[in-house]
């Protein structure tokens, strides 16, 4: 429903745009109309991929041209209409996208975009070395509908505006979709995307193959359109540059930035490259590089949203509700707030070093013989000469709160890396209620039932609270509706409803927890992991996320817990795991953990166990 409502303003834009290009009779300016909407929906093609999921793209060409050449070369050698072979030019666009997504998406980051360079470049040559240097469609006046060679231009602008509408509303249903909330959520944090159970990969290849799709459809119709086509017109560098600029320059991650931006751009490059194209070669480059240096400086993410955060911080002001901190421009929290301090200072006001104060859980010994949920057994793992696990092993049973605890570097985090998938052991075996999970991936064990929490928060800090939770929830909700509700109840059950709309990065330290415990609560985990859930909090907020975390275990959810100092955890934990170098140094309740000559002298040496036995 909101979608459709959405669509409103797509409907007054091409209403306007259709006006404005029934009253211009002048044919240049009427071809200006029509490539303005050909790069927008070229820019939103990249903006399918790129956009969404911060894959940066530099070579969107490939499959431009792909689009391009299978239009020219369907109607030479096979007289075939562009009604059909855009269609074709669609698919072979999609089967691009998947060859090159498959080993591409193996890089990250900067050795992305340099490998997606390649792929454009490479046909470049490969079609200049089998003689398409110029090829020109074939003049068909006597078939003019059949073969898209109209005598008046402005049904060549009405066409690319029903592409463009057509780009938008599928566009629109990404975003708005699992689909869309997967790509965001890679964005943000692909490793909090795959804890949070989505399978990051398969959502890479769906969003290239039809951001490939669409740019093969862009660029057959480009070919309409110019009738001639070169390599370098529609595989050159130019050709990616302008798909990734007028995204950039209208706005990343929107429907409308790739539109507004193609608005803004096409014409200036244009009336420029018309003008002084003859005094000054190359001014349509000029133009794009200018775009893109005011972007990066004034606004890195865009028009559209520099003006969506000014407006929206304002009703924020005008409404008393604080000033926002990042809004959609980027994380305003520095790395030590989202990290919550540094870990060992991190439970704030908490007594820290061995407390013997008895456990309100514990109190007994363990009962040998319960139900375990989680054996770990013989665990570990080598990072070079860097023994970080060696040889652990443990069980959690089912319904118990258990805590690991050991110093700096004692081994924690890879452990939790180990049982939720980043890493594989060198060695040992992961079992689940009996089931295998090494070798699995994150989003496998997510599905399996174990949740995460990070030492270091992996919020979406531009996505709302709600969002934030509901990309926890897909994992096992059959439609969007469950996905929501699920993330409501979550919500609630952390005490969040009251900010579910706010950004994740407007939030406090504290709330930005819960929020991270109700998105792996989302997920309906049988086990969850948390690390350092308490790092960073003040003394009362401590003991309010100690309160929920006693809520979920009497909810029948299994809990382990890292953290650093003791002095929370003996107020939480059934039972204690605590490591050191990477080994098991005690296992036991908290009363006896406590009080081990062991556990003192890692912690606060061997000075002060010499002062507890005396
Ligand atoms: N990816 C990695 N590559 C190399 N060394 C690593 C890697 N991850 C962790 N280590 C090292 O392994 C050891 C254990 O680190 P880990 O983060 O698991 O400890 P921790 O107990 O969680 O510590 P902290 O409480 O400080 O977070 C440390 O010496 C750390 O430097």
């Amino acid at each position: 429903m909101n979608a459709v409502r959405s669509l409103g303003p797509l409907a007054l834009f091409a209403l306007a745009y259709a006006a404005v290009a029934m009253v211009i009779t002048n044919s240049y300016y009427q071809l200006m109309l029509t490539l303005v909407l050909v790069w927008a929906v070229f820019g939103l093609s990249w903006n399918v991929l790129s956009g969404y999921t911060g894959l940066i793209s530099f070579g969107h060409a490939a499959f431009f041209g792909i689009g391009a050449y299978t239009t020219v070369l369907g109607q030479v050698y096979f007289n075939l209409s562009p009604w059909i072979t855009i269609p074709i030019a669609v698919a072979l666009g999609a089967l691009a996208g998947l060859i090159v997504g498959f080993p591409t998406f193996r890089l990250r980051g900067h050795y992305f975009a340099l490998a997606m360079l390649a792929y454009p470049l490479a046909l470049l040559y490969v079609f200049e070395w089998l003689g398409y240097q110029e090829l020109t469609l074939p003049m068909r006046r006597d078939a003019p509908f059949t073969y898209m060679q109209f005598e008046d231009p402005r049904i060549n602008t009405l066409i690319a505006l029903v592409m463009l509408v057509a780009t938008v509303i599928a566009t629109r249903f990404i975003e708005r979709s699992r689909f869309g909330m997967a790509l965001l959520a890679i964005k943000q944090n692909e490793a909090a995307a795959e804890a949070a159970g989505i399978d990051t990969l398969r959502w890479k290849l769906r969003a290239i193959t039809v951001s490939a799709a669409i740019a093969a459809m862009a660029g057959g119709f480009y070919t309409v359109v110019l009738l001639v086509v070169t390599p370098p017109s529609v595989f050159g560098m130019l050709v990616s540059a302008q798909a990734l600029t007028v995204a950039m320059f209208g706005g990343v991650g929107t429907v409308w930035g790739p539109v507004l931006g193609s608005v803004i751009l096409i014409p200036i490059s244009e009336i420029l490259h018309a003008e002084l194209g003859a005094r000054i070669p190359g001014i349509q480059g000029v133009v794009f590089g200018l775009a893109i240096i005011a972007v990066i400086l004034l606004a890195p993410e865009g028009i559209y949203w520099r003006v969506r955060d000014l407006l929206r911080k304002r009703s924020l002001a005008k409404s008393g509700a604080g000033m926002p901190s990042p809004l959609r421009g980027g994380p305003s929290l520095s790395e030590a707030e989202i990290r919550g301090g540094d870990g060992a200072s991190g439970t704030a006001g908490v007594p820290s070093g061995p407390t013997p104060s008895p456990s309100p859980q514990g109190g007994g010994e363990l009962r040998r013989g319960d139900d375990v949920i989680l054996s770990v057994q013989g665990v570990s793992k080598s990072f070079g000469g860097l023994k970080a696990v060696q040889n652990v092993s443990f069980d959690v049973l089912r319904g118990e709160i258990l805590g690991i605890i050991g110093p700096n570097g004692a081994g924690k985090t890879t452990l939790f890396n180990l049982l939720n998938g980043f890493l594989r052991p060198d060695a040992g075996r992961v079992l689940l209620d009996g089931t295998e999970m090494v070798g699995r991936k994150p989003h496998e064990l997510c599905r399996a039932g174990v949740g995460r929490t990070f030492q270091v928060m992996r919020p979406f800090l531009r996505m709302s609270v709600a969002d934030n939770v509901v990309v926890g929830a897909y994992v096992h909700a059959e439609t969007d509706e469950e996905a929501r509700r699920r993330a409501d109840e979550a919500i609630a059950t952390v005490g969040l409803t009251d900010v579910a709309d706010r950004l994740g990065g407007e939030l406090t330290t504290k709330q930005l927890r819960l929020m991270e415990l109700a998105r792996a609560l989302a997920g309906r985990p049988r086990l969850l992991l948390l690390d350092e859930t308490l790092a960073g909090l003040g003394h009362s907020e401590v003991g309010d996320v100690l309160a929920v975390i006693r809520k979920l275990a009497r909810s029948g959810i299994t809990i382990v817990i890292i953290e650093h100092t003791m002095g929370a955890m003996v107020q939480l934990v059934d039972r204690f795991v605590v490591l050191d170098h990477g080994m098991v140094l005690v296992e036991g309740v908290p009363k006896t953990v406590t009080k081990d000559r062991r556990v003192i002298e890692a912690y606060l040496g061997k000075k002060w166990s010499a002062h507890v036995d005396a």
